[in-house]
């Protein structure tokens, strides 16, 4: 029942990457009819799934490119997902090196556009905006476009407006990682006033002093798969078993480990890993009669169609060929009965043209007698 009463649940959750190399590529497989086209997939998650209890800190950690923010941006709705189930109960802000902040707009204006889209009133936002000035230690800087600013301010800033927003889960994506040690502190003070106010928190982290200083239970993702999940020092002296294991392999070891991994991401089969789901979840409910149903609910149910089905595809194919065929004809000048049965009419040009009668019938005419037929329709008005 406990597991029943979580703010986030993901399952079975995966994320796939196109890996286009140029537009045309993106292009052509929109429109390609073949299964086999030559477009690589990398799969950045492989089947995640983790419960977070209401007012936990979950830490997660893991080498670069294991999937950490792929995760965070998914719980926070920033990115879908590609399968699986994602229930997040209550409202997300994330804190991110680079998320949220657009460039190009003042301090003052992304502190407004952020709340506004986090459904707060203009009133709310005015009452708020000092603290929200004066957490962040910006100065007058808060007037000038966000792309003046240094690293430091932009994560200040986005830490002070995800928090004083305050939302119900807070997600942090290394963006401690840039402030100075003052900043560091307010941050700390901050996420602990939230702990204590029984917030959910989401800690991406590479830092293992971090996260031991502000987590309860930590998740350990590994090239796309959860490795471990379970409490602090469990989790965080295995991770660092595997890093202490890996520093120690010679730098032609350590490629080919990542390249074996990174193999695993591009050939991932996610029917496989359906089957898979299905079978387990089939022995652990034998009272669910059709598990395939409910497993490929839990898949497909939650996530838009990111790729055309092949029939979308033969349809577009059909109303461009239909749009490309009537402009022709139209060129051509024939009757459209007469280009189907003679298709090569329309490469031949008419000498006729097409005249519209009062009765509202038309009938074929040369150029001349169409110019006769309008001066006396004219001459008729
Ligand atoms: N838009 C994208 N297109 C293709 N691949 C992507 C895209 N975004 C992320 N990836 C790949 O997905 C994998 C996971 O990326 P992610 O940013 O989630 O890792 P991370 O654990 O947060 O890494 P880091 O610690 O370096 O921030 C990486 O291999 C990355 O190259």
């Amino acid at each position: 029942m406990a597991e029943e009463n979580y703010k986030i649940k993901v399952q079975n959750v995966t994320k796939e990457y196109d890996m286009f190399k140029t537009q045309s590529d993106k292009l052509k497989s929109f429109f390609s009819l073949s299964k086999k086209n030559k477009i690589h997939h990398f799969w950045s998650l492989m089947g995640i799934s983790f419960t977070v209890q209401p007012g936990e800190a979950l830490g997660i950690i893991g080498v670069n490119g294991s999937g950490k923010s792929t995760i965070s941006n998914i719980i926070s709705g920033i990115i879908p997902q590609t399968t699986g189930l994602v229930d997040v109960r209550g409202d997300t802000s994330i804190v991110a090196i680079n998320a949220g902040l657009r460039k190009n707009l003042t301090g003052r204006e992304n502190i407004r556009m952020k709340s506004l889209m986090q459904g707060l009133t203009n009133r709310q936002i005015d009452d708020m905006m000092d603290d929200i000035i004066a957490f962040a230690d910006i100065g007058d800087f808060v007037d000038q476009p966000v792309k003046d600013y240094s690293s430091g301010m932009r994560s200040r800033l986005g830490f002070s407006i995800a928090v004083h927003i305050k939302p119900d889960i807070l997600i942090i994506d290394e963006a401690l990682s840039v402030g100075d040690d003052t900043f560091y502190q307010k941050c700390v003070d901050k996420i602990d006033q939230f702990k204590e106010e029984g917030k959910t928190i989401i800690f991406v982290s590479h830092s293992l002093k971090q996260v031991r200083l502000l987590c309860d239970r930590v998740a350990w993702i590994n090239y796309g798969k959860l490795r471990k999940i379970g409490p602090m020092e469990e989790v965080v002296s295995e991770y660092q078993k595997f890093i202490k294991w890996f520093k120690s392999l010679s730098k032609k070891e350590k490629k080919q480990f990542q390249k074996k991994e990174k193999t695993i991401q591009k050939n991932f089969d996610i029917d496989k890993y359906q089957k898979e789901v299905t079978q387990e979840y089939a022995e652990s409910h034998p009272q669910d009669h059709n598990p395939a149903k409910t497993i490929h609910k839990r898949f497909y149910s939650e996530v838009m169609q990111e790729k055309m089905p092949w029939t979308a595809k033969i349809l577009t194919w059909v109303v461009l060929f239909a749009m490309v065929f009537f402009c022709l004809v139209n060129v051509s000048g024939h009757p459209t009965m007469a280009v189907v049965r003679h298709p090569s009419y329309i490469v031949n040009p008419s000498k006729k043209m097409r005249y519209q009668k009062k009765d509202g019938k038309s009938v074929m005419v040369t150029k001349h007698e169409y110019k006769q037929l309008e001066k006396h329709a004219w001459g008729q008005r």
